[in-house]
């Protein structure tokens, strides 16, 4: 089935993908010339409307960036915009030099001493193979330091396309972040999108590329048909482990995700749970073969002692559906898991699970979670500033930044019992993830600054809306 245009367009693709799908544009008779014209131009219209005829610096480097950059100058020139080049070396490829050669205006040396409104950093893109050198980098920070507002095209220069990685300390921060033809990885994963700033993606036709990552988009959620009852909704079975608080906020969630059905398993009623959640108290595994659970939740206050571990044995025997979070990530081991899984780990359980999986942490996050999916078989929702899912099969999906005030304790256990409550509704764990990551995302926005976990649980079906 051909991919529709918004598809495409949520494409995040490494350097190698998109030197192919351009590639691929060459074969249809494009040139490096006119594709660098049509993003130069449209990077160009981006930086036009923000400089609102403040004067604007551009920063070129060697490569296709750099063109890009001279054709941002001469479409600012046309328009009436002030500008001015600093070219921090020589254009090095023949589209580049093009470039240069069509625009008439200004072009000063890397020692020019300038100040000014808007800079726009065309200095390198996804062609950056190393850190930038002691001058280009002291170039770059002096020129951000005077000027006012800070445009980077495509990424900003000593940022790695693939891992997101900073190859230098002190790079400046951007206001806005124009990214050319697709997303690459680093727009989404941290230290280098928090540079970024705003993000916006100038499309120049590029077409879907088999097995690329995606960005997480709007979920579809349709209300319960109208024959909809409390068990064919979903009944979502919540484990309590030896601590009672992280699983009742869970429960708070996972009663707002959607589940027709949300039940407690405790060796004893808590204190503190809610009329509308039901608790079903006895001893371990006891009225979890119940063939109506539809999925199941274990690990949020599970502990981490003998006893937990067998807990989690009988619950993983079951072969029901599984969200398995917290505690319960850091007794997995391979081989335990028998039926469909989500994996939430953050950074601490990911390095544990890394561990009992003989898996390498050194690897972009993306990355990382691919290879937890292929070795243990259950999607893998790895979670932290720059959210990302990959399922056994190779999709991977990025998730745009979510509300920093999220870093507070509690928030992880109401993901946990959203994505879980997602899944007793359909059962299809990579589903589960995306609709659980977007709806916890959402619901963060909605609930404004400073919230607790609590909040944050009681605005899930708002974010339905
Ligand atoms: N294909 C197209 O038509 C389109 C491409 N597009 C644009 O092209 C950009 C990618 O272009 P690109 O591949 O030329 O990479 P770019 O980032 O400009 O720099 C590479 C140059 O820098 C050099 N170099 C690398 N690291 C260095 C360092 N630390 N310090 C010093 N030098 C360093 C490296 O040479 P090297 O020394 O490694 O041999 C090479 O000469 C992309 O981000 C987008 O803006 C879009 O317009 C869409 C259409
Ligand atoms: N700085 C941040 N920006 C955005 N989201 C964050 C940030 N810090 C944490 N989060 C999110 O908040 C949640 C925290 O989960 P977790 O670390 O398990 O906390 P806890 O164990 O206290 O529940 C995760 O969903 C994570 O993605
Ligand atoms: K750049």
């Amino acid at each position: 089935m051909p991919l529709g245009r918004s598809s495409i367009l949520a494409q995040v693709l490494s350097v190698a993908q998109m030197r192919a799908a351009e590639e691929a544009l060459f074969e249809q008779g494009t040139s490096v010339e006119a594709l660098m014209e049509t993003a130069g131009r449209g990077a160009g219209e981006y930086v036009r409307r923000i400089a609102a005829g403040r004067p604007v610096t551009v920063l070129c480097g060697p490569g296709k960036n750099g063109g890009d950059g001279y054709v941002i100058a001469r479409h600012l020139m046309e328009h009436g915009t002030p500008v001015r080049v600093v070219a921090a070396a020589d254009p090095a490829t023949p589209a580049a030099r093009n470039a240069r050669g069509l625009y008439q205006g200004e072009v000063l040396g890397p020692d020019a001493v300038i100040e000014g409104e808007v800079l726009i950093d065309c200095l390198f893109g996804s062609g950056l193979t190393r850190p930038l050198s002691d001058s280009l980098l002291g170039l770059l920070r002096t020129l951000a330091e005077n000027h006012h507002l800070k445009v980077a095209v495509d990424l900003p220069s000593g940022v790695e396309s693939d891992s997101g990685a900073c190859l230098n300390a002190g790079l400046p921060r951007f206001d806005l972040t124009v990214a050319l033809s697709a997303w690459k990885h680093a727009h989404f994963a941290m230290p280098a999108c928090e540079t970024m700033g705003a993000l916006r993606l100038f499309d120049i036709g590029v077409a879907a590329v088999p097995g690329a990552a995606a960005v997480l988009t709007r979920p579809l959620f349709t209300p319960p048909p109208a024959d909809a009852h409390k068990y064919r909704r979903g009944l979502l079975g919540i484990v309590a482990g030896e601590m009672p608080g992280a699983p009742l906020l869970s429960a708070e969630a996972a009663m707002r995700a959607g589940a027709g059905y949300v039940k407690l398993f405790a060796r004893a009623r808590p204190a503190g749970v809610p009329n509308d959640l039901v608790c079903h108290a006895g001893p371990d595994a006891d009225g979890l073969d119940d063939p109506r659970i539809a999925a199941l939740l274990v690990g949020p206050g599970l502990g981490r002692s003998g006893a937990a571990a067998e807990r989690l044995q009988a619950v993983l025997e079951l072969s029901v559906p599984v969200v398995v979070d917290a505690d319960a990530l850091v007794l997995l081991g391979p081989g335990m898991m028998t039926g469909p899984a989500v994996l939430t780990p953050h950074e601490g359980e990911m390095a544990a699970l890394e561990r009992a999986f003989g898996l390498s942490a050194d690897a972009p996050k993306h990355a990382r979670a691919l290879a937890l999916a292929q070795a243990s078989g259950a999607v893998v929702l790895f979670k932290g500033p720059d959210s990302v899912i990959a399922a056994p099969d190779g999709r991977v999906l990025h998730a745009p930044r979510a509300p920093s005030w999220l870093s507070v304790a509690g928030t992880g256990d109401v993901l946990a019992g959203i994505t879980a409550s997602r899944l007793a509704v359909h059962r299809d764990p990579f589903r589960a993830a995306s609709e659980g990551l977007w709806l916890h995302g959402e619901a963060a926005r909605r609930s404004g600054p400073a919230f607790t976990a609590g909040d944050l649980a009681r605005t899930v079906s708002k974010a339905f809306a």
